[in-house]
């Protein structure tokens, strides 16, 4: 690519492990087609990314671009309990962010990469706001499924009745989709959702749904074929998914976990083809202790191998630390394998995996069917409830466990058991597989080079380099000279530090 200026890309994440993980993936899908991406959420996670994942001041090089991170500062001390409160933090985020972002961009601007785009997704809606403010374009990630984006745009727009306080128990029929059951739809919009201030994050990004030029979303065409269409005519969308997948750059090394994860592969590697079940409930569901016990005796019971992630509950957030039954682990041996936290991509493409219990979050659900996993759905609450409603009965590559945590029932070991039974062996199993296989090769097809998903990358690239000329214009600067041309400096061995801007504003690229 030689002298050609880069386009610099800002990408603003929500700090939760399921929203940094989409939208990081975005930034080097965008890198990886010659863009310069720049990826920021507050630093309390910054802290917590540079100690897990491999991420430091360097600019990374992943395919024809780069990715660099910036962090900013909440305003909390460092300790503050409150972050584990999105009531409270959330508006926090707002305030700090509608300063904090315009001074960094300006900053970048400064050091010679002025930012053509602002990326965010969507529990953060105010970025669209500075986007504007500063009369740059911008884009949202939707970090769910095409069909949740519909069930939301329906209810802000009262479109169709959804469950109230006077009819809780209603199904919701919409446009190109199944008819949901109550408990089906997104539960943040119940009346008693337990977290109504996630669904007034969501709602404010659907009030400022006409900012961004563009709303990419990690699905895929083939996969929610019908639904896209349809909403494709009322909203511009483009799907990109699965984001996880990444032809062009297939080794990035740059990823965004908070947590380190503990090493696994070695013992999967020991276990005979499609034997070992993996439980997984992401990272931020936690399951009550007698609910976890029944899970533990039912793994026991039905004499499968599994390994099992128990992440720790933060320190502040009130949760219980959830114990193991007394000799567990002794009575489980070398069957059985509990760990903090897994690398999950390694994992559902691991040949010893036969099926993966989930509790059917956005990513893990993309992550699942791209490897062709089998699933058994335990929903807790918010997109979990509709995703498993999809992976059971639309794409058919799942059991069902449970409904979600709104209906407050205790799922019992011998419930678990049978459910373990009839996603491993027999005609359920062989179908759920055939069917999960089948969504692996249209997800893989989707990311190839001319894929959906692919073109619709390419064409967001583009878009954002002719705004950029425009952005470029309106400031006075030319692309040439406005944009350092970071590929002639990068050292032989791929990475680069980025140093003190000089007096001149040109980047400087230390080897
Ligand atoms: O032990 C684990 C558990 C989860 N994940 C990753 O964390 C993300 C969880 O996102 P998801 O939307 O599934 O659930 P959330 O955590 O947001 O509820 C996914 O990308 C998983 O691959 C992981 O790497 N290791
Ligand atoms: O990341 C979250 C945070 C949810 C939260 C935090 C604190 C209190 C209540 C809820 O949600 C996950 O986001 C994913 C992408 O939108 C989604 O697919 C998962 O189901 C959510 O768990």
């Amino acid at each position: 690519m030689g002298s050609e200026a880069l386009v610099h890309v800002l990408l603003v994440s929500f700090p939760g492990q399921g929203h940094v993980n989409p939208l990081l993936r975005l930034g080097k899908r965008l890198a990886s087609k010659g863009l310069l991406v720049t990826f920021t959420t507050p630093e309390s996670i910054g802290k917590a990314m540079r100690k897990a994942s491999n991420i430091g001041e360097e600019l990374s090089p992943v395919g024809d671009g780069f990715i660099r991170f910036e962090f900013f500062e909440d305003g909390w001390d460092e300790d503050e309990i409150r972050r584990q409160d999105l009531d409270q933090y959330l508006p926090q985020l707002e305030k700090v962010g509608k300063v904090l972002i315009p001074e960094m961009i300006r900053r970048n601007g400064e050091q010679g990469r002025p930012v053509s785009c602002l990326i965010n997704n969507p529990f953060i809606p105010w970025v669209s706001d500075v986007a504007d403010s500063l009369g740059l374009p911008s884009a949202m990630l939707w970090v769910q499924s095409c069909a949740c984006f519909t069930a939301y745009y329906h209810y802000y727009h009262g479109l169709v009745p959804f469950p109230s306080e006077t009819a809780m128990e209603i199904d919701v029929q919409l446009p190109c989709m199944p008819l949901l059951k109550h408990d089906e739809t997104p539960s943040f919009l119940y009346p008693t959702t337990p977290y109504p201030f996630l669904r007034r994050a969501i709602m404010g990004q659907y009030k400022n749904l006409d900012k961004p030029f563009c709303i990419l979303m990690d699905t895929f065409q083939e996969l929610e074929h019908e639904n896209i269409e349809y909403m494709s005519k009322i909203s511009p969308i483009k799907t990109v998914g699965p984001l996880f997948k990444n032809p062009k750059a297939p080794n990035a090394a740059v990823k965004g976990d908070f947590m380190k994860a503990d090493d696994c592969v070695g013992w999967l590697d020991s276990k005979p083809a499609s034997s070992v079940v993996y439980v997984s409930f992401g990272s931020v569901v936690y399951l009550k202790q007698d609910q976890w016990d029944e899970i533990a005796f039912g793994l026991l019971n039905s004499g499968v191998n599994f390994l099992w992630v128990m992440k720790p509950p933060h320190k502040d957030s009130g949760y219980e630390v959830l114990r193991l039954p007394e000799g567990f682990l002794e009575k489980a041996g070398d069957k059985g394998k509990v760990v903090q936290w897994s690398p999950q991509e390694q994992v559902l493409a691991h040949p010893s995996v036969a099926c993966f219990v989930t509790h059917c979050g956005w990513n893990s659900t993309m992550e699942a069917l791209t490897s062709g996993m089998p699933v058994v759905a335990f929903p807790q609450w918010g997109d979990q409830v509709t995703d498993a409603k999809y992976l059971v009965d639309v794409f058919k590559v799942g059991v069902r466990m449970c409904r979600g945590e709104a209906e407050n029932k205790l799922i019992t070991r011998d419930v678990v058991e049978q459910c373990l039974r009839e996603a491993t062996c027999g005609p359920k199993a062989e179908e759920m597989k055939q069917n999960a296989m089948k969504w692996s090769a249209a997800a893989e097809a989707a990311v190839a080079e001319g894929g959906s998903s692919d073109r619709n990358i390419q064409a967001f690239v583009d878009e954002v380099k002719r705004r950029s000329l425009e952005v470029l214009a309106a400031s006075g600067k030319s692309a040439a000279n406005g944009v350092a041309d970071l590929t002639d400096k990068v050292a032989a061995n791929g990475v680069a530090e980025l140093g003190e801007p000089k007096v001149n504003g040109e980047l400087k690229v230390v080897s």
